[in-house]
């Protein structure tokens, strides 16, 4: 592709060379730079990679684009823009002749709720026999495959190359998680969503390489409704009203507390042999009653989502109320079994909040005893281990300490950890390290009406011990149990 060709829609000044030569490819780690493409030099949390542009030319690359002044050889075209990750993304969009615009796009950014709702909406979409593809913390999924990613949101150029691959396999929505990270590092930049949505926000992701404080993250949160032609939020969600009032596209909104073009109510928390979940109203755009296999208000906030969003894209209300009837979200509440007697969930709850979130929701539905099986990642901080161990001697009737993660430390001394917390505070509990005879113990001694949660790890496929993953998915730990104990028709 020409290089000018490359540089449409972005501002840059033509330092010295020619933008009539011809380059096959984009890098920007200069290890993969060469003759035959072009290098975008930037400064990143670790290294500033205008440091490697002499080794960059000695491996023969002609064309390379840059946010500081540098010198180069007279036979280098240098390109300088004000910022280099903002050319990255136009410039993979333009090398990847924009897919974006061929797809009905659709961003999802909030603190909590990206994942489920972004499955949500999936499942919907494909129940009503549309191609769909997501990109978001579980990893790419389009056309029955999914491919892990570094990012929840990836870089800019890994995000245009998968929607050209998308494009080319037939898919026609993607749904795609928006962290706030993604917007300030230009990830998604020069992207036009044709739907932006915004679950809910609380303070996170603060602190170095991320952002310095709450502003910065409620900033670039709203930067979703600054490329989308349509919004939708939560209008229950902390400054609901001032990031809608700041929008600069059409905004339409859900609720379960206030007002809202969608509205959910008449809120049932269910639990059969099995399903476990909720039932409710929708009122405002359109009338539904639906019945949704995820527990929790907090579910319904995500379901009321993504029944908006495919409210407005006219998708069938069969559709809606068939596909959430039955969605699950791999290691997000995910009910792993369920009989008349107990019910087992995996979810990826991995600090004190969202451990005391989970068991609030399952309280709710008054089981027995609500056991919680857990443990704390090693080489972590300290803090998460004390305010889990809280949690649990106060939300749980029963814990079985376990390893998640040890890393490099003993799982005895990370559990010794959480116990100085639960102990003082009367927490039941007992302590088996290894993760599998874990959740072994905790189906095979279940009472009846029991509810266990296994947390901390969600969908992870890998225990990471001394260095080292070895396969281990808590799904398929429950899945082992249960033909163990032979407790599918108990
Ligand atoms: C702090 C941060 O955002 N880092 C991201 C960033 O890395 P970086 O560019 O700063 O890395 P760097 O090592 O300093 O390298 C700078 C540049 O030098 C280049 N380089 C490096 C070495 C070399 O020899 N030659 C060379 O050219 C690199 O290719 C890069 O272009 O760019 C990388 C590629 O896009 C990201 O994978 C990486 O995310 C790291 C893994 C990360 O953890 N990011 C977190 C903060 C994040 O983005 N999280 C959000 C939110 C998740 C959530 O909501 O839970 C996410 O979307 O994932
Ligand atoms: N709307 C919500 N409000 C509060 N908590 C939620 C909500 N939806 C899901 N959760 C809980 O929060 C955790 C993360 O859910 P989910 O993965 O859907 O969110 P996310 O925004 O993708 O988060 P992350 O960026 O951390 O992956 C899970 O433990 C889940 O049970």
């Amino acid at each position: 592709m020409k290089v000018i060709d490359l540089l449409e829609g972005l501002n840059y000044t033509l330092v010295q060379g020619s933008l009539d030569g011809d380059v096959e490819d984009i890098v920007f780690d200069s290890r993969k730079a060469n003759n035959t493409n072009l290098f975008i030099a930037m400064k990143g949390a670790n290294v500033d990679s205008h440091q490697f542009i002499p080794q960059v030319i000695e491996q023969g690359c002609k064309v390379i684009v840059v946010e500081e002044d540098v010198d180069v050889t007279k036979d280098v075209t240098l390109i300088k823009v004000e910022a280099s990750r903002q050319a990255l993304a136009y410039m993979s969009a333009a090398l990847f002749h924009h897919p974006a615009r061929e797809m009905c796009v659709i961003g999802i950014t909030g603190t909590k709720g990206k994942t489920t709702t972004a499955h949500m909406i999936s499942a919907i979409l494909e129940a009503a026999g549309k191609r769909v593809g997501v990109i978001g913390t579980s990893g790419i999924e389009y056309a029955g495959k999914v491919e892990k990613t570094n990012n929840t949101t990836p870089e800019s150029y890994e995000l245009q190359q998968t929607f050209r691959k998308m494009v080319d396999a037939g898919v026609k929505y993607l749904v795609m998680e928006c962290s706030s990270q993604g917007f300030k590092m230009h990830r998604t930049d020069g992207i036009v969503f044709d739907y932006g949505l915004f679950t809910n926000i609380e303070p996170d992701h603060i602190g170095p390489h991320e952002h310095k404080d709450f502003n910065e993250y409620k900033y670039y949160k709203s930067r979703i409704f600054a490329q989308s032609k349509q919004g939708l939020i939560n209008m229950d969600a902390d400054y609901a009203d001032e990031l809608k009032d700041g929008a600069a596209c059409p905004m339409t909104t859900f609720a379960i507390d206030r007002d809202a073009t969608y509205r959910a109510s008449n809120m049932h928390y269910v639990r059969e042999a099995d399903f476990v979940g909720v039932e409710f109203n929708v009122t405002g755009q359109c009338h539904l009653d639906v019945k949704l296999a995820l527990p929790g208000k907090y579910n319904v906030y995500n379901a009321l989502c993504a029944i908006a969003l495919c409210d407005m894209l006219g998708i069938d209300e069969n559709a809606i109320l068939e596909a959430l009837k039955k969605v699950a979200v791999a290691g997000r509440m995910e009910i792993a079994f369920s009989n008349k007697d107990m019910t087992v969930i995996v979810d990826y709850a991995h600090n004190a909040l969202a451990m005391e979130s989970l068991l609030d929701t399952l309280r709710q539905y008054q089981p027995h005893r609500l056991v919680v099986v857990f443990g704390c990642g090693g080489n972590r901080s300290k803090e998460r281990r004390y305010g889990m161990g809280e949690v649990a001697a106060k939300k749980a009737d029963f814990s079985i300490l376990t390893a998640d993660n040890s890393r490099f430390e003993k799982t005895t001394d990370i559990i010794q950890d959480i116990k100085s917390t639960l102990v003082p505070l009367g927490g039941q509990y007992m302590e088996i390290d290894d993760r599998l005879e874990a959740i072994e113990y905790a189906l095979s001694h279940h009472e009846k009406g029991d509810m266990i949660a296994i947390i901390g790890k969600g969908n992870e496929d890998y225990n990471d011990v001394n260095g080292v993953k070895t396969h281990f998915s808590d799904r398929e730990a429950v899945d082992e149990a249960v033909k163990k104990y032979h407790l599918e028709n108990s």
